[in-house]
């Protein structure tokens, strides 16, 4: 079943320019992870915003659970879980009055759900009198995400819950949303960090209110048209210089340790390229392209 319909959704915040979101379709299925993955600025809030009903898409149709979102917006509150990219949670207030208060707010205790939680919340339960605003960000990123769960809802929307999280608390972040997907939550998040990606099942990438590609992640990768290259030496700008000014260079972008290049004539081989730089201690190999080489060339053909 289809947990989540977007049929067309367009959103402008502006008369001029860029529209937040330009007739973005697509679907998500019932106990699906689903990502969406794209930069600051692609369209990822607005979207978010307009599934959880607090915000009104200019045109287009959009459905969660079976409900409209524009007709039956109070019984989709009632279903949905959101966790905004801000901190949203009361910073004076302690780990338990958070979730105390948003228990309340949905007519539930923290014991009738505790089953659906647990896991989370025995990781942040020792800090259960500190205030929020006194927490660690992976710690303060429980608490919301416990806060999301506290009514048990069947669809959970997270807006980029990773950003700005160091790098063991986002591991366990994603280690608890395969938990949560376990218990049948159909999931929706958003990220700006592409090596995110191959942790969903299925992506949306979206750039500047439009949808570039969708379908698992790895599909996205085998669609990718070329053989990808990666190429170092000893001087690494002075290398990336002279790949975007050679004509048998058709992309060359940096990548930490390498740079992925491919070629504009696929029946170079890799000693003809690293002659024609005449660079030496330069070396090149063939690569799997990664969801950030396919963004990157979804973003080049727009
Ligand atoms: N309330 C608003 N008023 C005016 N412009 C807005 C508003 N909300 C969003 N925008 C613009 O709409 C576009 C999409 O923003 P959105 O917040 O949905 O992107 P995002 O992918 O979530 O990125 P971010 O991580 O920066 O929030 C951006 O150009 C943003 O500046």
């Amino acid at each position: 079943m289809k947990h989540v319909i977007i049929d067309h959704v367009s959103k402008a915040f502006v008369k001029e320019g860029t529209p937040a979101l330009n007739e973005i379709s697509f679907e998500v299925e019932e106990g699906e992870l689903f990502g969406l993955i794209g930069p600051d600025g692609a369209g990822k809030t607005t979207l978010f915003r307009i599934l959880t009903t607090l915000l009104l898409a200019d045109s287009g149709n959009a459905s969660v659970n079976g409900l409209d979102v524009v007709r039956d917006y109070k019984e989709i509150r009632k279903q949905v879980g959101y966790m905004p990219g801000r901190f949203s949670l009361y910073q004076d207030l302690s780990v338990e009055e958070n979730l105390n208060f948003f228990a309340t707010i949905f007519n539930t205790t923290l014991e009738q759900n505790y089953d659906l939680i647990k896991d989370i919340y025995v990781q942040i339960e020792p800090f259960k009198n500190r205030r929020a605003g006194k927490l660690s960000g992976g710690m303060k990123q429980k608490l919301a995400l416990c806060c999301a769960l506290i009514h048990k809802p069947t669809v959970l929307f997270l807006d980029e819950p990773t950003t700005g999280v160091d790098a063991v608390s986002r591991k366990e972040f994603w280690e608890m949303l395969k938990g949560l997907k376990q218990q049948g939550i159909t999931i929706l998040v958003s990220t700006p960090y592409m090596d995110e990606a191959s942790l969903c099942e299925k992506i949306a990438l979206i750039q500047n209110g439009e949808i570039l590609s969708i379908d698992t992640p790895e599909k996205i990768v085998d669609q990718y048209p070329k053989p990808l290259y990666a190429i170092k030496s000893p001087d690494m700008s002075r290398l990336l210089k002279s790949l975007r000014n050679s004509q048998i260079i058709q992309s060359a972008n940096a990548f930490g340790e390498y740079h992925h290049i491919t070629l504009s004539d696929d029946g170079i081989d890799s000693e003809k390229v690293l002659a024609s730089l005449n660079m030496e201690g330069s070396e090149m190999k063939t690569i799997k392209p990664t969801i950030e080489d396919c963004f990157i060339n979804l973003m080049r053909d727009e």
